[in-house]
């Protein structure tokens, strides 16, 4: 049975799939609302016997893409994305995101900065004025996160190891996360520049002026545009 959530999410992901053309590599970004999107495009492949390649941004994406007939390659034989579709924790008003909720931020943004276009793909409740409510994923080398940590914590977060269950969470990449909170990011652009030149820290969950175009699942879909 599917939350009111996971159906405007399922209306995004659905929708996504009409910007992807036969021929086409694609970026498969993580997540809950990428899973709809991961879904309907093996139909589409099944269907209308299209051509497409995708990258995926984890190992579960990994399993869904090859679950629903979805061909998989890597950056050793594409260089270049035609488009790379994914979800995100916040939008802004400027469309600079948050993500990494699920721990994926790393590869996320490797298919993003690989792709022509970064479609993103949400349900409502991820549009915000300023990003910040949701805690910043920041992934970290395991070696010295405490000192990482404490160093996040001296520009004015709170921040926590990421578990699962009673163990830390492990990346695909072998890392840790850090679930920074800040009581609110005013200039994500700053921060995220003064997140990443610290020692240690792999990359941060700002994606920032990665997208023009976010479809906001709803009775409507709506498309916003930059
Ligand atoms: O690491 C996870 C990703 O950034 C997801 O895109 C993000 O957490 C949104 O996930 P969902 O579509 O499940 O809300």
């Amino acid at each position: 049975m599917l939350t009111e959530q996971d159906k405007l999410k399922k209306i995004a992901g659905e929708k996504a799939v009409e910007y992807i053309k036969d021929g086409m590599k694609v970026g498969l970004g993580s997540g809950s609302t990428v899973y709809w999107m991961i879904k309907r495009l093996g139909e589409r492949i099944k269907q209308e016997r299209i051509v497409v390649e995708g990258i995926p941004s984890s190992n579960k994406t990994a399993e869904w893409a090859k679950e629903f007939g979805v061909s998989l390659t890597d950056f050793s034989r594409v260089t270049e994305l035609d488009i790379t579709i994914d979800g995100a924790d916040e939008v802004d008003g400027n469309l600079q995101l948050i993500k990494g909720g699920g721990g994926a931020l790393f590869r996320e943004k490797v298919i993003a900065q690989a792709a022509k276009q970064l479609l993103i793909i949400v349900d409502p409740s991820k549009l915000v004025k300023t990003l910040g409510a949701f805690p910043l994923p920041v992934e970290v080398l395991p070696f010295g996160w405490e000192i990482i940590s404490k160093e996040l914590k001296e520009l004015g977060a709170d921040c926590s190891l990421r578990k699962q269950n009673e163990d830390i969470y492990i990346t695909d990449n072998g890392n840790y996360i850090l679930d920074c909170q800040f009581s609110e990011i005013k200039d994500p652009v700053k921060l995220h520049n003064e997140l990443i030149h610290k020692v240690g820290v792999l990359e941060t969950g700002l994606f920032i002026d990665m997208t023009k175009t976010v479809l906001v699942g709803g009775e409507e879909l709506r498309v916003i545009e930059k």
